[in-house]
């Protein structure tokens, strides 16, 4: 199915979502403290962050499902939740696809898609239900009934549910998790290509660094109910504020180390600190992937002993100790890349791999 080559309209209604100092909790203990992010119109926004980090509560929040402690969300300038009043969800123009939101087992397809349209006449909500069926690839599915579909298939149905009213913002949470990872993929491409036809604005829910990445225009990642970084996806990796940030999107050794005068000690050699370390205890991240593994000596390549090699099909982990200082230190190599039976290897790490930030108290 090539769902992008379908010439469908757009709704040309995409909104701008601002989350401005909210701050949120249960019982007493913040769940989300603080967080300012916008999503802007027609892009995806991709919460990302580990359970329990808040992503949920802040997209209930933008639903109206949820009425924040403090804080301002905004849609298009206008105060949806704040200290000026409230804008019930059904009046905020947003449509929602829960990982819970299940299909009515006893509707057709057609009955479950046209469910929400309750703003539009009668005789015309088949039609749009069946024009969002066609959009995400189900054309003719109308009479059938949930049971008689595929969970690939089902999941399209609750995706045509949540853009037939056409929807300025579509706010989904955790809207893949469960389908098996090869159906995932293929669900997750069509359905990115659906939203880049509706135009609408998403924010998407997802504790999977690689399916925010490979959906967000911009990612925002949080922890402990706060904003960690936000950014693109190529920002967020190249350019991680912190190791939480670092060790999210990639494996990573970590280690410590002091700047001092300007020059850091770390596992591979001295190095230039950063301008703004000269003096400071640092953490340092070194991706595995970043790692380079030669048999051949050379002077600026740090000596090693094998410890360990596990074979993962296209690639090796491996995990060694420096024979200076003693630190262990994985990395990934290509399979092959190293023959069998070596014990000692010289490891090459770039300037630039060694990811420096001061120590967090
Ligand atoms: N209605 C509620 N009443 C009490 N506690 C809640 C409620 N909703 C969420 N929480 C708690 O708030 C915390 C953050 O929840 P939230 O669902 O926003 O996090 P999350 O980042 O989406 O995590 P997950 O991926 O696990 O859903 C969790 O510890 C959760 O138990």
């Amino acid at each position: 199915m090539n769902l992008a080559a379908r010439n469908f309209g757009s709704s040309g209604t995409a909104a701008r979502l601002q989350f401005e100092n909210i701050r949120h909790g249960y019982g007493g203990r913040e769940i989300v403290r603080g967080v300012s992010l916008t999503a802007f119109p027609g892009k995806v926004l991709c919460l990302l962050g580990p359970s329990g980090s808040g992503k949920s509560t802040l997209l209930r929040i933008a639903a109206g499902l949820e009425i924040p402690h403090a804080g301002r969300l905004l849609i298009n300038d206008v105060e949806a939740s704040g200290p000026a009043g409230f804008l019930p969800p059904e009046r905020r123009g947003v449509g929602l696809m829960f990982q819970d939101f299940a299909l009515f087992p006893h509707m057709t397809v057609a009955a479950n898609v046209a469910f929400g349209l309750t703003h539009v006449q009668k005789p015309a909500r088949q039609a749009i239900a069946a024009e969002a069926l066609a959009r995400v690839g189900l054309a003719g599915y109308e009479a059938k009934y949930p049971h008689m579909l595929s969970g690939g298939e089902q999941q399209r149905v609750a995706l045509a549910r949540a853009v037939a009213p056409r929807p300025s913002v579509l706010l989904m949470d955790e809207p893949f998790s469960g389908l098996d990872s090869r159906l995932k993929d293929q669900v997750r491409a069509d359905t990115l290509a659906v939203l880049r036809e509706t135009g609408a604005t998403v924010v998407v829910v997802t504790h999977d660094p690689e399916e925010a990445m490979g959906m967000a225009d911009q990612i925002a990642l949080l922890k402990d109910g706060e904003l960690v970084q936000t950014g693109s996806a190529r920002e967020l990796f190249t350019r991680p504020n912190s190791v939480f940030a670092a060790s999210f999107f990639s494996e990573i050794n970590r280690f410590d180390a002091l700047a001092r005068d300007g020059n850091v000690e770390t596992p591979f050699g001295t190095r230039p600190a950063p301008e703004n370390l000269m003096n400071a205890e640092l953490d340092l991240a070194v991706r595995l992937s970043d790692i380079r593994i030669t048999t051949a000596e050379h002077p600026e390549a740090t000596p090693a002993t094998v410890l360990n090699r596990r074979y993962l099909g296209t690639s090796e982990h491996l995990t060694m100790r420096l024979e200076q200082g003693g630190d262990v230190v994985e990395a990934s190599v290509g399979a092959g890349v190293l023959a069998d039976g070596i014990s000692r290897v010289f490891l090459i790490v770039a300037d630039d791999s060694i990811l420096m930030f001061e120590k967090q108290p």
